[in-house]
């Protein structure tokens, strides 16, 4: 069985117009993959179609071995495919504690129905950096936090697919040294963990991900190691709208 995700041929259309067009990649077991491109290259919908949130005109999303087709949005958690969204989507009246915790609730079968004390709520909430906000409302907290917050939500629920949607998209310089940090931290206590990071800042995109893939209106345009791809004159294009001597390298 092959671990990790393979996004075989996945064509899906608005009105038409194709917004992702025959876009094919995989990501090994443990690897980081930063996909990225230009406003309006497809992005958002190739994690809402990995998600199960659109349903693919053609194509296929297989996660460890298994075709998720078939399989609902609300079911590919128990399979342990995990997301956040670009904008927090927390509970208002819950607390940011209590908000983490619904994460557990849908932990896949084949894990523990509870999380050991070592992957607690609180554990991960102290590891990202967000514990003093543990018992306040969402609104009370930093948007970082917020943010924050829905990564260790997702955590809770024991991914071993991980999709990120433009996390640092609002946050702060000092609150993106934060995301960063609480990233790496995530990556040392789960290093199995296979994760898509969909993100507009290169720069931090290049100092977590290994593997590349670029999307470019609705097509691939490059894929694979992140330094070989940022060199890609292709990518540099579809970066700056030119070929130039400017370097689309962070
Ligand atoms: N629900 C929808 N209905 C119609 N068209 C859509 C829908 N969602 C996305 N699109 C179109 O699909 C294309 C890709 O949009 P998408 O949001 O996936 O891009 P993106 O790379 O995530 O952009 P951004 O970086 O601005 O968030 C765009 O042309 C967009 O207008």
């Amino acid at each position: 069985m092959t671990t990790g995700l393979e996004v075989r041929d996945l064509t899906m259309t608005f009105s038409g117009v194709d917004a992702l067009a025959q876009v094919s990649f995989s990501i090994g077991e443990g690897v980081w993959l930063g996909l990225i491109g230009p406003n309006g290259s497809g992005k958002s919908t190739m994690l809402n179609v990995l998600s199960g949130l659109y349903r693919p005109r053609a194509g296929s999303v297989v996660m460890n071995g298994h075709d998720l087709q078939a399989v609902r949005a609300r079911h590919r958690i128990r399979q342990g495919l995990s997301r956040t969204f670009q904008h927090p989507q927390l509970a208002a009246s819950l607390t940011i504690l209590e908000n983490v915790m619904v994460g557990a609730a849908h932990r896949p079968t084949a894990e523990a129905p509870s999380p050991p004390a070592s992957d607690s709520g609180a554990e991960w909430l102290r590891r990202l950096g967000c514990d003093e906000y543990a018992e306040h409302l969402p609104s009370e907290a930093p948007y970082g936090v917020q943010k924050l917050a829905e990564v260790a939500r997702a955590l809770m629920s024991a991914p071993s697919l991980l999709l990120l949607d433009e996390p640092a998209a609002g946050l702060s310089a000092r609150e993106r040294v934060d995301l960063v940090a609480a990233l790496k931290e995530i990556r040392r206590h789960r290093p199995t963990l296979t994760l898509c990071l969909v993100e507009h800042d290169v720069g931090l995109v290049a100092s977590l991900c290994s593997e590349l893939a670029v999307l470019s209106a609705g097509r691939l345009i490059a894929n694979g190691p992140t330094q070989t791809v940022l060199a890609d004159e292709a990518v540099k294009v579809a970066y700056l709208g030119t070929r130039s001597t400017h370097d689309a390298t962070p």
